[in-house]
């Protein structure tokens, strides 16, 4: 089918199907906006798929080779160089699309810069957002811009959304107060564990939307991301938690975000690529 606004790029390598016969439907969005110090984010979907090509489609420890599933990759948004609110309203119609074409297919973004999952969550209307992020994302503005990648908990949150965030290990005195006016309850880097995790996780309403800021885990696997933080977490216990989201949760939609390099390869490619390969195995593997 044609979709809107999107245009075909570097594929995943093993075989895909259609969007309307697909359980998982993969949509790039490579913008690069709000940055305030790496660039790169424009390249992060490419990277990604690039990436993969390192990696075996079968997974070890599931038994499951993800290239027997139905998998469909739809290409790229089409940027809105400089606006991350257009782009994100690009973002929303075309997850609105995927989900018109084939409603019971689980759409997975791939970014880009963090503002765009505001789209995806419009479009699918969870009722929970659960975020691996070292950052808290709550601010109301930043660099006078509502729709920085900064401020995207926080315009998540004013929909209704309940929200849970791990991995944290960066933010301002405000967001601490607004996430604690607003009862969003978050888990620094340093406490982390599968039982806080699960422990927070347990009571959110389903459905839940999914979001790994990919800078969440420790900078050494992913430095060059935009706004790179030490001391986070390692990819194991994301994958841990994906999988627990998988058997007890009813997961909407899932991403990958702030994935940003200049050169194929990038380390930071490598543990998005893997992260997505797993998300699709454990789903496909402990999902209901
Ligand atoms: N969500 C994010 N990636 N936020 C990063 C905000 C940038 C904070 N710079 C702080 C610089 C202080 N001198
Ligand atoms: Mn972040
Ligand atoms: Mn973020």
């Amino acid at each position: 089918m044609d979709f809107l606004y999107t245009y075909e790029t570097l594929k995943l390598e093993f075989p895909l199907v259609e969007p309307e016969s697909a359980d998982f439907i993969i949509v790039g969005v490579p913008f690069d906006g709000t940055t305030s110090f790496k660039a790169g984010a424009r390249f992060g979907p490419t990277l990604i798929r690039h990436a993969t090509l390192n990696l075996e489609s079968y997974i070890l420890d599931y038994d499951i080779d993800i290239a027997e599933l139905p998998i469909a990759d739809i290409g790229d948004v089409a940027v809105v160089a400089g606006d991350p609110r257009k782009t994100a309203d690009r973002v929303r119609e075309t997850i609105e699309e995927i989900k018109r074409a084939n409603p019971s297919a689980l759409p997975i973004l791939l970014g880009g810069e963090h503002s765009q999952t505001l789209g995806a969550v419009e479009a699918l209307k969870p009722k929970s957002y659960v975020v691996f992020d070292a950052h808290l994302d709550l601010r109301d503005s930043y660099e006078d811009n509502p729709h920085n990648h900064a401020c995207v908990a926080r315009r998540i949150s004013e929909l209704g959304v309940k929200e849970a965030m791990f991995g944290i290990r960066s933010g301002t005195k405000e967001e601490v107060e607004f996430a604690e006016k607003n009862g969003i309850r978050w888990v620094h880097a340093r406490d982390y564990s599968f039982d806080a995790f699960v422990d927070l996780v347990s009571s959110l309403p389903d459905p839940v939307y999914l979001s790994v800021d990919i800078d969440a885990f420790d900078l050494s696997m992913v430095p060059s991301t935009g706004t790179p933080e030490a001391g986070g977490l390692a990819f194991w216990d994301v994958v841990e938690a994906i999988e627990w989201l998988a058997e007890k949760k009813r997961i909407a939609g899932f991403d990958i975000m702030e994935v940003a390099g200049e050169g194929l390869g990038d380390p930071t490619a490598l543990t998005a690529a893997k992260l997505l390969f797993y998300f699709i195995g454990a789903v496909a593997k402990f999902g209901r």
